[in-house]
């Protein structure tokens, strides 16, 4: 069963130091073991020949909490290394049985339940919520209970919604998409118009998840789908994004969409309200503010006891999103409630556990990689017919004999964002289908908004890194100079600010966000263009690392130090009214734009534990777009680095940038970042889609 250098407690003490495990992992394995004891003991009495149940439980545990640790969902067994289970250098333990016998012996211990999935949906709800013991074994894959829950309980809330009916489909919903949606007079065959077809579908379904990358309409179709769910009746929609960066961005979207959609309705105003345009929503918060937050509790006002007063969710950048808050959301979704996902599947996986928009859209990847798409909509013989009599396009073709979720999935492919051959769209596919030879095609054209700068390592230095640094100092040099003047306004300010970002792979190191960050800062002291004297400098950008639900700054939030606009209002008010307001000195507040596009300012001492925000990592730009974008990849990553150098990270990185993308790296880190699929344990899509 299992065979060792020394007893697994010591070797969990080894492997912490070694960093294998975290103390976390390491407590969490020994602690379980202590709460079973007895019945490992009695298990342990009952086989003498086969050697330590107990042992092999602490090991168990470990690994498994380290998998928690690792993002992924649960641990599934065949993917234990039996020779090496810690992947050490030399191995300290192996365990001696076949994967299948381990998963037999692993359904033996009493606080392991041992469950299986194959039961229909409705079943598997009972199933899940009548687990009380603390681990769970479900196909091969071992679950801590919590997250067992989270996962079947999303499952089976999202294939309830997505077999629910949304609004009735009349004549007038055909007329009206066909206004929103006008066949373009050049088609001679009809091309199928998936931003028509996903609004039909948002229109008609509880559950609809509308994916795409970036500038392939997502946010123009929901605009037009909340439109035409005006003219039918009054609904309370509420729209929201992970993060407040996020929501300002879904706000400002909504607003320039509905701005285009009046334009291009103006010529139907006699067949079409455009009044009930008023009726759709632009404002949008975060997930947080959504389900209320309860100061110093990690519980929010509204769950399932508690439901949301709603009618109609939108969450926007889903990818965002991870299991346990997407199980929040879920569960304080009230019955008769709809759904709206927008996102992009390809995107990075969200920073906690799971993957949840990309295990929803796996059901559509053709596993053929020649098959020319790489995904095909999978919908039921029934509703393919009612989509193609509402839209007018024939989806015969996609009829699937197992559609389970199908019928809510629309994929948005084309981008109208990068037209044509525009190098930045050119370099993002060829990343996302990570095709070598198509990434070094795509960097030899010579496109004017793509710029590679290679790492160039010398006794004096890495003039690569300086070529970077310099052009950080020209970008940060205008929203520096805006600041030190009079005449702009904090959001002009911050505006400016967010033309250019550089972004990096990971935090630690030369290459990371603090060494970037560090090089950044002392060329701007260099230009003149900041004083770091003080700690708070009129100018530093500063990223928060921490939620203060108090203050109401979340974890990412990005503000600027800029003097306090209002300080002389506040001087008088100020306790100390004896010292006249022209005295204070100037006094220098961070400021934020809020998901409304107010200001929150906040006193630079209160701020929770934040970091300078010149250079930041690709994970914390999700649901952010730059102008301009640099992305630095490390000179010679560690092995640990280049396990967190995916496709998904450059890719994500890639599609930040607007006008221009700049790398410096090296062709084999781009290359190796470029082949590397991100991969996170979860029964997610197999309970979805199997
Ligand atoms: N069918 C269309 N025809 C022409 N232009 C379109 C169409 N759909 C969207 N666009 C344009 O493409 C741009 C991006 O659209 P939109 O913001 O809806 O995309 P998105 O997928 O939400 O983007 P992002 O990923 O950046 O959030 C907008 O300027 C919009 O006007």
């Amino acid at each position: 069963m299992i065979q060792s250098t020394q007893p697994i407690n010591a070797l969990l003490k080894i492997w912490e130091t070694e960093r294998l495990i975290t103390p976390l992992d390491r407590h969490f394995a020994l602690e379980l073991a202590q709460l079973h004891q007895s019945q490992l003991e009695t298990l342990d009495k009952a086989h003498t020949s086969d050697g330590s149940y107990r042992e092999l439980f602490l090991l168990i545990c470990a690994l498994l909490s380290k998998q928690l640790s690792q993002q992924h969902t649960c641990l599934p067994i065949h993917q234990i290394a039996l020779d090496n289970p810690m992947l050490e250098q030399v191995a300290h333990c192996r365990i001696t049985s076949s994967h299948s016998e381990l998963t037999a012996i692993l359904a033996q211990f009493p606080c392991i339940s041992s469950v299986s999935s194959t039961a229909e949906p409705e079943s598997l709800t009972a199933g899940s919520t009548l687990v009380s013991t603390p681990i769970v074994l479900d196909s091969g894959d071992l679950y801590l209970q919590r997250y067992y829950q989270f996962e079947t309980q999303v499952s089976d809330y999202l294939i309830q919604l997505s077999k629910s009916q949304g609004s009735q489909v009349t004549e007038a919903t055909k007329a009206s998409l066909d206004i929103l949606f006008p066949a373009s007079p050049s088609d001679v065959a009809p091309v199928f118009d998936w931003q028509k077809i996903a609004t039909a579908t948002a229109f008609s379904k509880k559950l609809a998840v509308i994916t795409g990358g970036p500038g392939t309409g997502k946010t123009t179709t929901v605009t037009k789908l909340l439109f035409l769910l005006s003219q039918e009746s009054l609904m309370t929609i509420r729209l929201v994004a992970p993060t407040g960066k996020a929501a300002a961005r879904l706000s400002e979207s909504i607003k320039a969409s509905k701005v285009r959609l009046k334009q291009e309705l103006a010529p139907y105003a006699n067949q079409i309200n455009l009044d009930n345009l008023s009726r759709v929503p632009e404002e949008a918060s975060t997930l947080h503010r959504l389900l209320g937050v309860i100061p110093n509790s990690h519980q929010f006002r509204h769950h399932k006891d508690n439901p949301l007063r709603l009618d109609l969710l939108v969450i926007d950048e889903a990818s965002m999103v991870d299991l346990p808050m997407m199980h929040k959301v879920l569960s304080a979704l009230p019955s008769h409630a709809r759904l709206i996902l927008l996102g992009d599947q390809d995107q990075l996986a969200s920073v906690e556990a799971g993957a949840v928009l990309a295990d929803i859209c796996a059901g559509l990847k053709l596993n053929n990689p020649h098959a020319g798409s790489k995904w095909q909509m999978r919908y039921s013989a029934h509703y393919a017919q009612a989509l193609s009599s509402l839209t007018g396009f024939d989806l015969n073709r996609f009829i699937s004999e197992s559609p389970k979720i199908g019928d809510s999935l629309c994929m948005l492919m084309h981008s109208h964002r990068f037209k044509g051959d525009a190098g930045i769209g050119q370099l993002a596919a060829a990343v996302n289908n990570s095709d070598k030879a198509r990434i070094m095609e795509v960097w030899q054209k010579g496109y004017e908004e793509l710029t590679w700068i290679e790492h160039q390592k010398t006794h004096n230095g890495n003039t690569g890194l300086d070529e970077l640094l310099s052009l950080a100092v020209t970008h940060y040099r205008r929203y520096l100079e805006l600041a030190k003047g009079a005449n702009s306004t904090p959001t002009e300010i911050i505006d400016c600010y967010n033309e250019f970002r550089i972004l990096c792979a990971m935090r630690a190191g030369e290459y990371g966000v603090d060494g970037i960050n560090l090089g950044v800062t002392n060329a701007l002291k260099q230009a003149k263009l900041i004083s770091t004297e003080l700690e708070f400098y009129q100018g530093r950008p500063v990223i928060i690392q921490s939620n203060d639900y108090n203050l109401g700054l979340f974890n990412g939030d990005i503000g600027l130090i800029l003097l306090d606009s209002d300080q002389s209002q506040q001087g008088l008010s100020d306790k100390n009214e004896a010292s006249p307001p022209h005295h204070t000195p100037p006094r220098l507040m961070a400021h934020f734009i809020q998901a409304d596009g107010s200001i929150l300012k906040v006193l630079p001492a209160r701020l929770p534990s934040h970091d300078t925000c010149f250079a930041m990592t690709v994970h914390k730009s999700q649901g952010s777009e730059f102008s301009s974008v640099s992305l630095v990849l490390p000179l010679w990553p560690s092995l640990a680095q280049k396990q967190l150098l995916t496709k998904e990270l450059v890719y994500t990185a890639i599609t930040r940038a607007k006008q221009h993308f700049t790398c410096l790296g090296s062709q084999t880190v781009f290359e190796h970042a470029s082949l590397q699929a991100t991969q996170r344990s979860s029964g997610l899509a197999r309970r979805l889609w199997n």
